[in-house]
């Protein structure tokens, strides 16, 4: 439902070139919560802006529901925007005006009428657990409850497409991960397409079901979250998935494993779903009885509720058990790797 092909961004600052975005293919899919992650200057905020129109790509299209959003009329353009709605960091209020008002600010710009916007705006605090901050000014909120309050003017609307512009980068992790579910329970709910930059992993591993990393203005690597945290291609991704996903041998076991490397070979271990690690673990000791085997290192995380396990096992093997030794582990459907120490 919304397609970036081949999207290229040039600004000039003091008459020189800086290409924030080269060539940047994406699709997003209705219903997706898609998070674009990169570290600051990469080019999310100038890729995200361009679906509302807030940015023009040098080169390239973007497509949402089928129509090129650069050859549409002034009138078809205004219809696109009606779909979109964005938050914010620092949640862009009007601090003169009051919760209410704030939030009734996108209908009363349509001219809806009074007892529609009453209706609707009731209905989004509500949704958004705000519904006696009412006559509150922002000053008066905290930051979790600021974005709450920008969610709900977000969704007065009723768009079919939420942009987040880092939308948690200025909260505490606990008022985060409450923000986060808010945001899960506006795509469940409501049926919003989200599409949200970021540059912690957390947040796309709570919330997302599809990431893309972006670096240098490339579009470097990008899938199913699952996918993408369990075999991650790039370096810069493997570094983002390993500040959620901790993949460290701890210090004193390195040492030791390196000391005695003629003795061991160590096996990265990665696997979806709790039973088939404990069946194997099982089946592994009971296959190779003579083979000692000793974990080294272990990680459980849970993605879009399933879980993703990394063992590192150490086996003091010869290198034909090692290679039988991996090929049991892959009838398991389980991924085997070597880790280089
Ligand atoms: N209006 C502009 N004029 C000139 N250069 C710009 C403009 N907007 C962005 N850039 C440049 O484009 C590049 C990408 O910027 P962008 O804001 O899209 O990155 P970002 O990944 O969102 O970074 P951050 O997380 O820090 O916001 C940067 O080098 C930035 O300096």
């Amino acid at each position: 439902m919304i397609v970036f092909k081949h999207i290229a961004k040039e600004f000039y600052q003091k008459k020189k070139k800086v290409v924030a975005l080269n060539d940047v293919s994406l699709e997003v899919q209705k219903g997706d919560i898609y998070g674009i992650i990169g570290y600051s200057g990469a080019g999310k905020s100038t890729l995200i802006r361009m679906v509302n129109g807030l940015e023009n790509p040098t080169s390239g299209q973007i497509i949402v529901d089928g129509k090129d959003i650069q050859t549409l009329s002034p009138n078809e353009k205004i219809l696109n925007k009606k779909k979109i709605s964005m938050i914010f960091q620092h949640f862009n209020l009007l601090e003169s005006k009051n919760v209410f008002d704030n939030v009734a600010l996108p209908l009363k710009l349509r001219n809806e009428s009074k007892d529609a916007i009453d209706r609707k705006v009731k209905e989004m605090l509500s949704f958004v657990g705000l519904e006696d901050k009412d006559k509150n000014y922002p000053n008066q909120l905290s930051g979790g409850q600021k974005q709450r309050v920008g969610i709900a003017r977000a969704l007065v609307t009723n768009p079919e497409i939420l942009l987040c512009d880092e939308a948690t980068s200025a909260l505490d992790p606990k008022t985060t991960k409450s923000i986060l579910k808010l945001l899960k329970r506006v795509n469940e709910q409501f049926n919003i397409t989200i599409l949200l930059i970021t540059h912690e992993m957390e947040v796309i591993r709570d919330l997302c079901n599809k990431v893309a990393v972006i670096e240098n203005g490339q579009l470097i690597e990008s899938g199913n979250v699952i996918q993408v945290f369990g075999q991650p291609k790039e370096q810069t991704t493997k570094d983002f998935v390993e500040t959620v996903i901790p993949n460290k041998i701890p210090k004193d076991l390195l040492d030791f494993y390196q000391k005695n490397q003629q003795s061991y070979t160590l096996l990265r271990l990665k696997f979806l779903g709790e039973n088939t690690a404990s069946s194997l673990l099982y089946q592994l000791n009971k296959r190779f009885n003579h083979v000692e085997s000793n974990i080294v290192f272990a990680n459980v995380t849970e993605l879009e509720g399933t879980t993703l396990g990394i063992f590192t096992i150490a086996f003091s093997a010869n290198e034909s058990n090692i290679q039988e030794i991996k090929a049991f582990i892959k009838e398991f459907n389980v991924i085997v790797e070597d880790v280089k120490i």
